[in-house]
């Protein structure tokens, strides 16, 4: 009997012709069931959205039926038909047993594939790139969850929720210029926002996917999205490291160089990275079938049994991380895709940015720093190895990295395009962020830095009991009167080098204790460099916030920023006057401590005045104005300044002015000699 092609076919559309079966996948907004369209008696896939849940996107979803009814290439999945049941949509589709790459890695392949399995897919997946390009799509989302695998080995890539079409104009023109993907597949240009993207965003996908099947997962997935952004913008691209990735051959390495450049004008197209020699080493269905299917459960069985881990993590990350920001695990596990969440969920979730994914995410990092240092790879994008590319990316590698907002706020300084400022054109920023945030002029708004201080640092904070050690540690070092103005200071914020002993004795030339506590207090200057001048009351204007919200994906507490919350005021001497953040509770302790001060100062200045009235001109003989200044700190330190009242007083003070004057004489002259060797030795 010959096989009617699909498109032929007429497929009912009505739920009661169709047997939903179990479920075999999910996403953002839809579950996947197996299904039985009863009158052609033929297994399919129906993916049901409830479009009450759909967070208004109807126009997505009508793109990807659209995109998907239109389509016709053997390596991409088309819909059958569509209609509505009730509140959802039903997408039917071909039924895809073999179920997505990531699912297959996740159940029996958690290292990654094989090199033969791996250029295999993608090279299928690149001819369904070449078909869309050429017909003016970009499927804004390649990734191993999108890439299908049918029984017999065929691979079709799905999903085309956030697709869009080169051709458009008017306002699907302008979906193009919007902030569409899933943040670790994302292109940097795609990030950034300054110039559009094309269809080469889809290549740096490709790049970040051929990762994701040779370690089982995407290079950064651990990390909450807003770090992902940062760092894809500031760290060299990642790639395949010649120490962690022995077992990869060289073109595959080269490969995937290509793909991960961060101009997209030096990225291959989809036509030409085909003809790449790696793709030579793609084998057939065949291949794949034993390769990697064989053996395979059925896909409702494996992702019902994936379903029952991912629970049991959720319930253990529960558990570790209680006392927490609630943060939606399961977000995480699912791999985050399509995020439709606005600024202040990014704030948030960058106020998430904790240490808890550092085992993870050392092996990103490794394998990022790592790749660096190779040469003959990344002969193929010189910016991989440019000297700016390399300081950002040690600097992000570093060990301050460990505290994330170091990290973040490095990044805000250094990159040359402000991710934030960036991120501001691409995402719906409420009424109440366009009021709050006033540009300060540097191309950043304070308010964000500020925000995402303040919630880092009260997010870090919860840490308190790992940190206390430190703390109590430093402040030991510190002048008694310091310690509780440089609990203040919310340590945790700071990485432990800025407590260097260079930055605590750094005003070491003047004995107040005051004087240390403002180089102290110095040491947040740079985080608050770009801060907004707001109200004077001290109480932050969002000071009420507090709940939790859900946004989009992500269920997230915001940070309480109410007065209760003083410990993370932070006192900013340098400009004179207290941030914005300080409330009157916290910064009363500082200001009776300078007060204080101020008055055992005004006294010895007034004895100081008078003590020099009654000795002007004694002290003649002594010429040189250092000497002099030198000898008059000695003194005062040592409470000679007050005038001897006595014949052996002033006998002694004379001797000791010329035991002074000697040992002057003989720095100078210890000091000259040191000169002369060192030139000596130079010469
Ligand atoms: N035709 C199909 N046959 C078999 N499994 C499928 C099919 N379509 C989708 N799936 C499974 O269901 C999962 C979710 O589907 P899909 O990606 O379309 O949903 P989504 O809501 O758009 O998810 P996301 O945006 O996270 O990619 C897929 O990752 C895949 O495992």
């Amino acid at each position: 009997m010959k096989e009617v092609h699909p498109l032929e076919k007429r497929y009912p559309v009505s739920a009661q012709d169709y047997k939903l079966y179990e479920e075999v996948g999910d996403g953002v907004s839809a579950t996947v069931f197996r299904a039985l369209c009863i009158p052609l008696n033929e297994i399919v896939a129906i993916k049901v959205l409830d479009l009450e849940k759909c967070n208004n996107d109807l126009d997505g979803i009508r793109r990807e039926v659209q995109t998907m009814s239109l389509i016709d290439h053997p390596n991409l999945l088309p819909a059958h038909c569509s209609f509505t049941a009730g509140h959802c949509l039903w997408v039917v589709m071909p039924y895809m047993a073999g179920g997505s790459c990531l699912h297959i890695m996740k159940s029996a392949y958690p290292e990654g594939f094989e090199e033969p399995v791996i250029a295999t897919l993608l090279r299928e997946v690149l001819k369904a790139l070449v078909y869309l390009h050429a017909h003016g799509h970009i499927h804004r989302d390649v990734k191993a969850g999108n890439i299908l695998i049918d029984y017999n080995g065929a691979i079709k890539l799905a999903d085309f929720g956030v697709s869009a079409c080169m051709f458009d104009s008017g306002d699907r023109q302008r979906s193009r210029n919007t902030f569409v993907g899933t943040p670790c597949w994302m292109a940097p240009e795609v990030m950034q926002q300054l110039h559009g993207y094309d269809f080469k965003a889809d290549i740096w996908s490709l790049g970040i996917t051929a990762l994701e099947l040779a370690h089982g997962h995407a290079p950064f997935s651990k990390y909450p999205p807003m770090k992902v952004l940062l760092m894809t913008l500031q760290n060299a691209p990642p790639g395949l490291d010649y120490e962690r990735d022995k077992r990869f051959s060289k073109s595959f390495k080269e490969m995937v160089a290509t793909c991960l450049v961060k101009d997209p004008k030096k990225r291959p197209t989809s036509e030409k990275l085909l003809k790449h020699h790696f793709f030579k080493h793609a084998r057939s269905y065949d291949y794949l079938v034993h390769s990697i299917l064989d053996g395979l459960a059925s896909l409702g069985e494996r992702f019902r049994l994936l379903k029952t881990k991912e629970a049991d993590l959720l319930v253990q990350n529960k558990a570790l991380y209680e006392d927490k920001e609630q943060l939606s695990q399961q977000e995480y596990i699912k791999g985050i895709s399509a995020w439709n969440f606005n600024l202040e969920d990014l704030k948030s979730q960058a106020a998430l940015i904790q240490d808890y994914d550092d085992v993870s995410n050392a092996e990103d990092q490794g394998g990022s720093r790592k790749q660096m240092d190779r040469s003959d790879v990344d002969g193929l994008s010189e910016e991989r190895m440019s000297p700016e590319t390399v300081t950002t990316s040690i600097a992000a590698a570093s060990q301050e990295d460990r505290l994330g907002l170091h990290d973040l706020e490095g990044s805000l300084t250094s990159f040359p395009i402000r991710p934030l400022q960036a991120l501001k054109g691409c995402f719906d920023i409420g009424e109440d962020d366009k009021g709050a945030n006033s540009s300060n002029g540097k191309g950043f708004t304070g308010s964000e830095s500020e925000q995402l201080i303040i919630k880092s640092s009260r997010a870090m904070d919860q840490n308190a009991g790992k940190n206390e050690s430190e703390d109590s540690r430093q402040s030991s070092s510190l002048p008694r009167q310091s310690i509780p103005e440089y609990k203040m200071f919310s340590g945790s914020l700071m990485p432990d080098n800025t407590f260097s002993s260079r930055k605590v004795t750094g005003d070491e030339n003047r004995n107040f204790p005051q004087l240390k506590f403002q180089s102290d207090c110095n040491y947040s200057g740079p985080l608050y460099r770009q801060k907004r001048e707001t109200n004077n009351t001290g109480i932050p204007d969002n000071a009420s916030e507090s709940a939790v919200v859900q946004r989009g994906r992500f269920k997230v507490t915001s940070a309480d920023l109410s007065s209760k919350g003083a410990t993370n005021c932070i006192f900013r001497p340098s400009t004179g006057g207290p941030s914005p953040n300080v409330t009157a509770s916290a910064i009363l302790p500082s200001l009776q401590y300078i007060l204080q001060l101020s008055t055992v100062q005004r006294e010895e200045l007034i004895r100081l005045i008078k003590y020099l009235e009654q000795t002007s001109g004694k002290l003649g003989d002594l010429t040189e104005v250092g000497t002099n200044e030198l000898l008059q700190s000695e003194q005062h330190s040592m409470g000679l300044l007050i005038p001897p009242s006595s014949a052996r007083e002033r006998e002694l003070q004379s001797q000791l002015f010329q035991l002074q004057q000697r040992i002057g004489d003989l720095a100078r002259e210890l000091q000259n000699q040191k000169v002369k060797n060192l030139q000596d030795i130079v010469l």
